[in-house]
């Protein structure tokens, strides 16, 4: 295990970071890392009392989709469970209290290595496991900790991964239609915090602790560890919500069918996206992966089609959902009179048009 506190700057925010071998490698290998923070050109947000929620995060100004919100390096990174031995004859129960004695113990060796700001600013935040008896650091680090992935190469187990905590974004509360979506920006070892939809100054900011595409009941049993019931529009709203939300996770953007089979018509693919993305539309799941993949399916469709001013419009939108985890570079197709040359280049170009192409590309 390695314990460090990264950047190694006296003059920029710092995180202790308590690590598995390997990852320190990942980032110091990135280059240019550690990059400077990239912050909003003017305040966005307040934190502040919220009805029956405690603390929380509100707009202080309009945000438009896409606006960066803030960025914010992270107070500890530490491994989300120590991997000790199971002493023999454990239960269960047992092994995992056995685990988050160890783990507090390297909860605490981080604490007493931070600034005294950042100890009481950890300190301050929300706890909803009172009882947890290994004392309300670790009841902390289980309330406000992020997921974090990607820091430990070729390993996907949730368990193997990371916790984050965070001075502000740990402060927003769940919704199950978020208005916004945190990125994590390994070069600069920040999260970087989006608006997922246009925001009015003053509306509470929000994110999803559980994937909020699931159902009502599935929604609920993720949001146990934090000791609150849900009430928000969606869980309030039954079956049809569910429906719609299962819709939302079912669909696949793909229009192979679409491109083979000449018997439908030019705008079938086109309007099924259309309807996913009204049905997120009315759900509130822009921050969903579901969202960036329906736009851009409609982006496909209209390079299939050979029609560069619509495919461009959609680039455009591609190009502001800047949390999500796959996005692709669309900057050579924004503009349809000077992308002309990158369209005939896409392997999709006219392929709905074209059947000579359709043909060569899904030939087996
Ligand atoms: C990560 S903290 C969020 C910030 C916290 N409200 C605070 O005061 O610092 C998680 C805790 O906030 C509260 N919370 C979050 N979302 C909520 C919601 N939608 N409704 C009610 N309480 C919520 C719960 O107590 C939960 O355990």
């Amino acid at each position: 295990m390695v314990i460090t506190t990264l950047p190694a700057t006296p003059d920029e925010p710092v995180t202790e970071c308590f690590f598995y071998p390997g990852s320190m490698e990942v980032l110091t290998s990135l280059p240019g890392f550690p990059q400077p923070l990239t912050h909003p050109t003017s305040p966005t947000f307040r934190v502040d009392a919220i009805p029956g929620k405690g603390m929380g995060l509100v707009s202080t100004r309009a945000l438009k989709a896409g606006d960066l919100i803030l960025s914010e390096r992270p107070l500890l990174i530490i491994v989300r469970g120590m991997p000790v031995l199971r002493p023999y004859g454990f239960t269960e129960e047992q092994y995992i209290q056995y685990s988050f004695e160890h783990l507090a113990t390297c909860v605490q060796v981080c604490l007493n290595r931070m600034r005294p700001e950042a100890r009481a600013a950890y300190m301050a935040l929300a706890n909803s496991h009172p009882k947890d008896t290994c004392g309300p650091i670790m009841g902390i680090l289980r309330t406000n900790g992020l997921c974090l992935d990607g820091l430990r190469p070729g390993v996907e187990n949730e368990w193997k991964s990371y916790s984050a905590v965070c001075k502000d974004i740990s402060r927003l509360n769940h919704s199950c239609s978020p208005n916004t979506q945190p990125r994590f920006d390994m070069v600069s070892l920040s999260y970087q915090l989006f608006a997922v939809r246009d925001i009015a100054a003053g509306e509470e900011l929000t994110y999803q602790y559980t994937d909020a595409a699931r159902s009502a009941a599935a929604r609920k049993a993720g949001l146990k560890p934090y000791d609150f019931v849900c009430s928000c529009v969606a869980c309030k709203a039954g079956p049809a919500s569910n429906a719609r939300r299962a819709a939302i996770a079912a669909f696949r953007a793909s229009g192979q069918a679409w491109i083979l089979d000449r018997t439908l018509p030019d705008d079938w693919f086109p309007s099924k996206c259309r309807e996913q993305l009204a049905l997120i539309a009315r759900e509130g799941l822009e921050h969903h992966p579901q969202y960036f993949a329906t736009t851009r399916g409609m982006m496909e469709a209209y390079i299939c089609l050979g029609d560069a001013q619509r495919a461009s419009a959609w680039a455009a939108k591609l190009d502001k959902i800047l949390w999500e985890e796959t996005r692709v570079d669309v900057k050579a197709l924004l503009d349809p009179m000077s992308a002309q040359a990158a369209y005939e280049a896409h392997p999709l170009w006219r392929i709905r048009v074209d059947e000579v192409r359709a043909g060569k590309m899904f030939s087996t």
